[in-house]
C-alpha cells in the first residue's frame, strides 16, 4: 500500500512539475501579447499553487517512499537472518554484503525506479491527451516524445541488465579473492609490502563496469535530449515557414516547443532511475545465488542423557575409532600427545564435523549433525568485536548480578564494566582471560552436556585449581568431557580415555 501512495506521489510531484512549465510557459507567451486588460492573477495563482503541490508531493514522496523503504529493508534482513541463522558460513564477505546492500538494493526499486517510471509515463500520457484535446498546436508530436522515451528506455533497460549479469559474476569473484587474502591475515607481517600487494584482488573491473553503467545512463539522457531539441526545431521551422502562416500571434504555439524543450528535466529522473533497477536485479541475482549450506541438526536428544560411542571419529580422521561410555553426569577426560585427535573428536561428537561410527544418546541414535544444545568450547575461544555483555550473552536475556557473578567465578572479576568494548578496537583479551570468558559463556549457556577443548592451557597454577572446582561442582549435574594433554592433579574423573596418534 505504502508503495502505491509512494508512485502516486511520483506521478503527482512529476505531473505538479510539467504543469508548471506548461502553464508558465504560455503565462510568459500570453504576457507578451496580451491586452491591456489582461488578468495576471489567476495564472500566476495557479502557477503558486501548483508550485507548493510540486514541494508538498515531493516530501511527502521522500518521506513516505523512505519510510517504507526502511520498514521493507528490515524486513528483508530478517529473512536473510534466518535464511542464515542456521546456515554454515562459507563466504563471509558475499554474506555481509547481502545484509549490507543487496536488501537495501530491493527494497529502493519503488522509490528508485518504479515511481520514477510510473511518474514518467503518466506525464507522457496526461500530457499527451490534455494537449490532443484542448487541441494545442503540434499536440501529437508529444507522442513521438513518448515513442523516443519508450525506445531509448528499453534499450537502457536491456544494456543496463546485460552488464548487471558481468556484474554479479565480477563481485562473486572479487569477494572470493578478498576473502582468500583476509584469510591469510595472520601471516600478513611475515610477508613484504610488495607481496602484500601482489595478493590483494583488484577492484578495477568492478569500477569499471559500474561507471560503465553510469556513462550508459547519461549518453541515454544526452540522446533523449537531444531528440527532443531536434523535434522542437522542427516544430519551429514548420510554424515558422510553413504551416501557421498567420497565426504567428497565436502564445499557445509555444506550450509544445516548450515542453519539448524542458523534456530532460521532467523525464531526465526516469533515466537516472535506471541504476537502482540493475542494483534491484543484481541484489536479487545475488541473494538467489547466495552459498547456504544448511547445517543438519539431529533428532531432539533429552536433556540429560547418556553417550554411547561405538568406533566412533571424525570423518577427518579415518582411523579414529573411539569406543566410550560416558554417564549422563560427571566429569571425564580425553587425554592424549598433541595431534592425537582430541579436537576432532570433540567437535564429532557435538556434530560440529561429520563422523563416522555409532553415537548413542541414551541407547538411540538421533542421527547424523549437530545436537542442539551440546556446548563445545573452543580451544581459542571467538571473541566478538562487541561489548563484554554482548560475548556473554550472546543476544540471551540475562541481568547485570548474573553477569557479574559468572566473571567472579570463573575469576574475571577485573572485567566489571559490561559495556566495556573487547576485540579489535577495544580491550584485547590474553589467550587466559579468552579462556576463562568462554568458561563463562557456558556457564550461563546452561548447557546438559559441555564439551571443553583444552580449557587449562594458559592458566596459572592458582586460577587452573579455581576451574577445576568449579568444573567438578558442575559435573555434578552435568556431562563435561575434558579434551587435555594437561592433567591437574587436583582433577577427579569419572574415566579417562587416552587417544594414540595416528599411526
Ligand atoms: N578439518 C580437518 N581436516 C582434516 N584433518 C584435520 C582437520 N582438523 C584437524 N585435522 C587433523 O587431525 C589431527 C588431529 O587434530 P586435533 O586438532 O584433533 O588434535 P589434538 O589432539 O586436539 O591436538 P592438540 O593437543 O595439539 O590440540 C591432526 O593431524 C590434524 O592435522
Amino acid at each position: 500500500m505504502k508503495a502505491f501512495i509512494t508512485v502516486l506521489l511520483a506521478v503527482l510531484h512529476g505531473g505538479a512539475g510539467l504543469a508548471i512549465l506548461i502553464v508558465s510557459s504560455w503565462f510568459i507567451a500570453a504576457c507578451a501579447v496580451a491586452p491591456v486588460n489582461f488578468n495576471y492573477m489567476l495564472p500566476a495563482v495557479v502557477i503558486r499553487a501548483l508550485a507548493l503541490i510540486r514541494i508538498g508531493s515531493g516530501y511527502a514522496h521522500m518521506w513516505v517512499g523512505h519510510k517504507h523503504l526502511l520498514q521493507l529493508t528490515s524486513l528483508l534482513r530478517v529473512q536473510l537472518f534466518e535464511r542464515l541463522f542456521a546456515a554454515q558460513i562459507r563466504q563471509r564477505s558475499e554474506e555481509v554484503e547481502a545484509l549490507a546492500s543487496h536488501t537495501e538494493a530491493i527494497a529502493a526499486v519503488w522509490v528508485g525506479w518504479v515511481s520514477q517510471q510510473a511518474s514518467a509515463v503518466l506525464m507522457l500520457v496526461v500530457s499527451a491527451v490534455t494537449l490532443l484535446v484542448l487541441d494545442i498546436p503540434f499536440a501529437g508530436w508529444t507522442i513521438a516524445l513518448g515513442v523516443i522515451w519508450l525506445v531509448i528506455m528499453a534499450a537502457l533497460c536491456m544494456q543496463g541488465l546485460t552488464l548487471v549479469k558481468i556484474q554479479v559474476l565480477q563481485e562473486h569473484e572479487f569477494r572470493e579473492q578478498s576473502d582468500v587474502v583476509l584469510g591469510s591475515v595472520a601471516i600478513w607481517h611475515l610477508k613484504t609490502v610488495q607481496e602484500q600487494l601482489a595478493q590483494l584482488p583488484s577492484a578495477q573491473t568492478l569500477w569499471e563496469t559500474e561507471t560503465s553503467q553510469q556513462r550508459l545512463t547519461l549518453q541515454s539522457l544526452w540522446v533523449f535530449q537531444g531528440l527532443a531539441w531536434a523535434l522542437m526545431l522542427v516544430i519551429i521551422y514548420l510554424a515558422i515557414h510553413t504551416q501557421l502562416e498567420g497565426e504567428g500571434g497565436n502564445p499557445l504555439l509555444l506550450v509544445v516547443p516548450m515542453l519539448l524543450l524542458s523534456a530532460g528535466d521532467w523525464l531526465g529522473r526516469s533515466f537516472n532511475g535506471q541504476p537502482a533497477l540493475n542494483r534491484y536485479v543484481q541484489g536479487k541475482q545475488a541473494l538467489k545465488t547466495l552459498p547456504v549450506d544448511p547445517l543438519q541438526l539431529t533428532d531432539a536428544v533429552p536433556l540429560s542423557s547418556t553417550l554411547t560411542l561405538t568406533g566412533f571419529g571424525s570423518v577427518n580422521l579415518p582411523e579414529q575409532k573411539v569406543t566410550a561410555e560416558f554417564d549422563a553426569s560427571g566429569l571425564y577426560l580425553v587425554g592424549g600427545p598433541s595431534g592425537a585427535g582430541k579436537s576432532q573428536l570433540l567437535q564429532a561428537v557435538s556434530g560440529l564435523v561429520a563422523c563416522h561410527g555409532q553415537r548413542l544418546c541414551d541407547g538411540n541414535a538421533p542421527g547424523d549433525g549437530l545436537i542442539e544444545g551440546w556446548l563445545y568450547l573452543e580451544q581459542q575461544p571467538v571473541i566478538l568485536a562487541a561489548t563484554l555483555r554482548h560475548n556473554l550473552t550472546l543476544g540471551r536475556d540475562f541481568s547485570a548480578t548474573q553477569l557479574n557473578d559468572v566473571l567472579s567465578k570463573v575469576g574475571l572479576a577485573q572485567l566489571n564494566d559490561p559495556g566495556e568494548w573487547l576485540g579489535p578496537g577495544g580491550r584485547v583479551l590474553s589467550g587466559g582471560e579468552r579462556k576463562r570468558l568462554g568458561i563463562a559463556r557456558a556457564m550461563l549457556i546452561q548447557s546438559p552436556v559441555w564439551l571443553l577443548d583444552e580449557p587449562f592451557e594458559g592458566l596459572d597454577g592458582a586460577a587452573v585449581s579455581q576451574l577445576v572446582a568449579l568444573l567438578q561442582q558442575k559435573a555434578a549435574t552435568r556431562l563435561i568431557i575434558i579434551a587435555s594433554h594437561v592433567y591437574p592433579a587436583e582433577l577427579q574423573c569419572k574415566d579417562t580415555l587416552i587417544l594414540n596418534p595416528p599411526s
